[in-house]
C-alpha cells in the first residue's frame, strides 16, 4: 500500500513552524500521517547530532517540539475527519496547544530513528486530549497527554501578548 501523504503538505504547505512547517528553512520538518489503522497517526524523526541533551542521548526539549508539532496534527486531522473533509479542504482548521504533557520515561537514544505514535483520547467541542508515545528501537521512552484547542487564526492572532 502506498504510504499515505502527509497531513502537513496536505493542509499547510506553507506552514513555517520549526517543528512541522514545510516551508521552515531549517526546521524539522516533521511528516505525520495517519496510520492504516485509521486511530492513530504516525511521525518518524531521526534526531540530528546537535539535539543531544547527553551523550548519546536526546536532549528533551526536542522530544517535547515532536510531540508538541504531531499531537497538534493528530487533532487537526481529527477534526477533519470528524468534518468529513479532507485535510487541506476549505475552511482550513487551526488547532493550538492549550497544554503540553510529557513524561520522559527512559532516555532516548541517539542514532535511532524515532517513531511517533498518537491517537485523540477525547474531544469535547473545540478541545481535544491527544495521547501520544515516542519510541526507540521499539521501546516507548516518553508518553504524552495534551490538550489541544481549535481556533479562530484571526482571533487567535488579536489575542497575542502586546508587542507583537
Ligand atoms: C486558544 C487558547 C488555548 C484557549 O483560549 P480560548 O480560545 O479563549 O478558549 P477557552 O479558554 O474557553 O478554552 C477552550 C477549552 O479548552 C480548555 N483549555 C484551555 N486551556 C487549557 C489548558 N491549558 N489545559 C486544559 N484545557 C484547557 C478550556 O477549559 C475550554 O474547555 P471547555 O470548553 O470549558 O471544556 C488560549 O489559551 C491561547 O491562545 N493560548 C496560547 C496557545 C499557544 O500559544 N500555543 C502555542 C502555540 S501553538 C503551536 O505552536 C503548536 C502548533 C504546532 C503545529 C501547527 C500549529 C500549531
Amino acid at each position: 500500500m502506498p504510504a499515505a501523504s502527509a497531513l502537513q503538505d496536505l493542509a499547510h504547505p506553507d506552514n513555517i513552524c520549526y517543528g512541522c512547517g514545510r516551508a521552515h528553512p531549517s526546521g524539522l520538518r516533521i511528516k505525520s500521517r495517519w496510520d492504516p489503522d485509521g486511530v492513530h497517526v504516525i511521525a518518524h524523526h531521526l534526531p540530528r547530532p546537535e539535539f543531544a541533551g547527553w551523550t548519546n542521548r536526546v536532549y528533551g526539549g526536542l522530544l517535547a517540539m515532536l510531540v508538541d508539532c504531531h499531537c497538534n496534527w493528530t487533532a487537526m486531522a481529527h477534526h477533519y475527519r470528524a468534518e468529513g473533509r479532507e485535510p487541506g479542504s476549505l475552511p482550513p482548521i487551526h488547532c493550538v496547544t492549550a497544554h503540553l504533557g510529557l513524561d520522559y520515561l527512559k532516555p532516548t537514544p541517539m542514532g535511532q530513528e524515532l517513531m511517533l505514535r498518537a491517537r485523540v483520547e477525547g474531544e469535547t467541542g473545540r478541545k481535544t486530549r491527544v495521547l501520544c508515545e515516542v519510541i526507540a528501537a521499539g521501546e516507548v521512552t516518553a508518553r504524552g497527554d495534551s490538550v489541544f484547542v481549535r481556533v479562530d487564526p484571526a482571533r487567535f492572532m488579536e489575542n497575542t501578548a502586546s508587542g507583537a
